[in-house]
């Protein structure tokens, strides 16, 4: 499948980003809804992953879109039972995901231990709803990245970001608390139109250089890989974007 090389966008600071991100995103839902009757995003964990929801809320333009036609995934998510203040979904609800007004439908969480046998059986049933509802692919996803390079419950080294062949898998032993998670998978991120890493601190800025190199590998910098068909966009703040190279043709 074709992919739109990385480009990437520095703000100021990290509530610029933010809300700058979560202007782009209430454009690209509005610009998705035109060309089919569904929008389909997937939301990311993380302190960027709240941040750009509380940004869409404070956004005036967030009423040019049809919330009730937004279908919401997640990336990964940590496996936890339902309202965990530990969940990505928690904290993206805290952040006012449950104030867009979104068809409860049409927001796909993923199933904790209090509603499936395991993690596996987890990623099973999340698999199936991408199956039933997902058919087209991601408008948009939405990516946090890891001081060590991570992108949803993919971690640099761990086997099963080498899972190929599912949608989504069960992950154990994750490096970053809870040990136990369910990711989307690569091949299933590949579905993606636009494909936005959100990503703020210096804490971050040699996992942002490793991930933009021409030679990274997966296997080593996972958010290397993702791409969208359309645009991969890698939207940092100053602090984030602090080693890259400013002759590089990304920068
Ligand atoms: O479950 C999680 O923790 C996230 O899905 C994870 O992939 C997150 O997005 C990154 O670790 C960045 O997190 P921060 O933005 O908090 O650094």
């Amino acid at each position: 499948m074709a992919t739109s090389a990385p480009r990437v966008v520095v703000h100021a600071d990290k509530q610029t980003l933010a809300d700058a991100a979560g202007a782009r995103l209430v454009t690209a839902l509005v610009d998705a809804q035109t060309r089919s009757p569904e929008a389909q995003v997937a939301l990311t964990g993380g302190s960027m992953g709240s941040a750009i929801i509380a940004s869409v809320l404070a956004t005036p333009g967030r009423s040019a879109v049809d919330w009730s036609r937004v279908r919401v995934w997640w990336g990964d998510e940590r496996y936890l039972p339902a309202g965990d203040p530990e969940r990505n979904d928690t904290q993206n609800d805290e952040a006012g995901l449950r104030e867009l007004g979104l068809d409860p439908q049409k927001v796909h969480r993923v199933a904790g231990p209090d509603g499936s046998d395991s993690a596996e059986a987890s990623a099973e049933a999340y698999a199936e709803s991408v199956r039933r509802h997902g058919q087209g692919g991601w408008d948009v996803v939405l990516f946090g990245v890891g001081p060590d390079g991570h992108v949803a419950s993919l971690f640099p080294h761990h086997p099963a970001q080498r899972i190929t062949d599912e949608i989504a898998v069960a992950v154990h032993d994750s490096p970053k608390p809870p040990p136990d998670r369910v990711s989307l998978t690569f091949e299933c991120f590949e579905r993606s139109r636009e494909v936005w890493f959100l990503v703020s601190g210096a804490d971050k800025a040699d996992a942002v250089k490793a991930a933009l190199a021409s030679d990274a590998d997966r296997w080593d910098v996972p958010a290397s890989a993702p791409k969208g068909t359309e645009a991969t966009l890698w939207l940092l703040d100053r602090a984030a974007a602090a080693e890259l190279d400013p002759g590089d043709p990304t920068a």
